[in-house]
């Protein structure tokens, strides 16, 4: 009461430098208020491509996808991940064999050793019940291929080609220190544009190693011969994710090849909504092969999370020390960079190969 009645008091009898002192305040409050959030707008972006485009900030509760995003996102404390899907040792999902022995030729077989991967005979596909047209295919890569693919991922982010760091004027053989700093995005081939959501007409080829990779996966999934044109490479420093989206701006049916380099992630399956219902969680590890084919080209998803989750008391599904992902430099002759063998021990790379224009 007294106080309310001293403040109306003030109000009516404050000098008057006081209101204009304190309005000018209030304005370059708001003004350095505004700058700040117009800056993490810009790193948010730079953290995350997709951040605040697919509808992800609606908080109505209707967004069954952003629940199970934030969810596996935290940190503290650390989610309960027991049902996060394994695809090795899941009773759920069913699996055979890519090849019969009659079909590996010698040519598919010495594509596959010069591209790092295991023989053929050992490929096995996962697919997803409700997910028709999902594929897995876990250790693809040989784990001592993972520096060579991981020392492309790095000199694929060199001029002339296009990575989240071109706009700012920056890139990586000027300061070698962005590839594990700044370094998110690189696009080759046909290059995407962030900005208006499509590709243009056509681009340079993308490297021989990436359109024989996406070709050889899609022939022997019989999903057809794939003339890749396009790859998108994402980089991902410890803590950062990949906010939902969909990628619907290829012009092709082909399928999307994606492979993982360096720590595990947690991916988000979900459906051509966000809010019909949860996506699935999946592990994605060091050398995994997901396709995404058919329907499964336009669903949302997701990666929340990358990296080992922290131990929780009494949650045993969480992800132990023993499940991070660890990279020795190769023997032999094999130059490797120190930073390649870091960033693989603490950071992840995805490349997904895709082709935009039709055959
Ligand atoms: O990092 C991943 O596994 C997913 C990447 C992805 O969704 C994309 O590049 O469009
Ligand atoms: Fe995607």
């Amino acid at each position: 009461m007294l106080l309310s009645i001293s403040g109306s008091l003030w109000k009516h009898t404050k000098p008057n430098w006081i209101t204009e002192n304190w309005n000018f305040c209030r304005n370059i409050s708001a003004f350095m208020m505004k700058e700040v959030a117009r800056e993490m707008e810009i790193k948010e972006k730079e953290i995350d491509q997709y951040a605040g485009s697919s509808g992800e900030d609606s908080d109505d509760g209707s967004n069954l996808f952003k629940a199970v995003f934030k969810k596996y996102k935290k940190r503290k404390p650390p989610p309960d991940v027991s049902d996060v899907i394994d695809v090795k040792s899941s009773s759920l999902l069913q699996s055979k064999l890519v090849f019969s022995t009659d079909e590996i030729t010698s040519e598919t077989t010495s594509l596959a050793e010069r591209l790092g991967l295991i023989a053929p005979s050992e490929w096995r596909v996962y697919w997803f019940p409700d997910r028709i047209g999902l594929y897995l295919l876990p250790s693809l890569l040989r784990k001592e291929k993972s520096t060579m693919w991981m020392k492309r991922a790095f000199k694929y982010a060199e001029p002339p080609n296009i990575t989240n760091l071109t706009l700012h004027g920056k890139d990586v053989l000027t300061d070698p220190t962005l590839l594990t700093k700044g370094l998110r995005w690189t696009t080759l081939g046909v290059e995407y544009d962030w900005n208006s959501k499509e590709y243009p007409p056509n681009g340079r080829p993308v490297p021989e190693e990436l359109y024989q990779l996406g070709n050889l996966i899609s022939r022997s999934l019989k999903l057809g011969d794939m003339k890749p044109d396009a790859t998108i490479l994402n980089y991902y420093p410890p803590k950062s994710a990949l906010s939902p989206h969909v990628d619907k701006s290829e012009r092709s049916a082909a399928p999307l090849i994606s492979m993982s380099l360096g720590q595990t992630a947690i991916y988000l399956s979900g459906t051509i909504d966000l809010s019909s219902e949860p996506p699935i969680p999946i592990w994605l590890r060091n050398g995994d092969f997901l396709i995404m084919h058919g329907d499964q080209r336009l669903v949302y998803h997701a990666i929340p999370c990358i990296g080992s989750i922290p131990k929780r008391r009494g949650n045993r599904g969480s992800m132990m020390d023993e499940d991070q992902e660890h990279f020795e430099p190769p023997r032999g002759n094999d130059d490797v960079d120190q930073s390649i063998i870091d960033y693989l021990n603490s950071s992840r790379v995805n490349f997904t190969i895709r082709q935009v224009n039709p055959n």
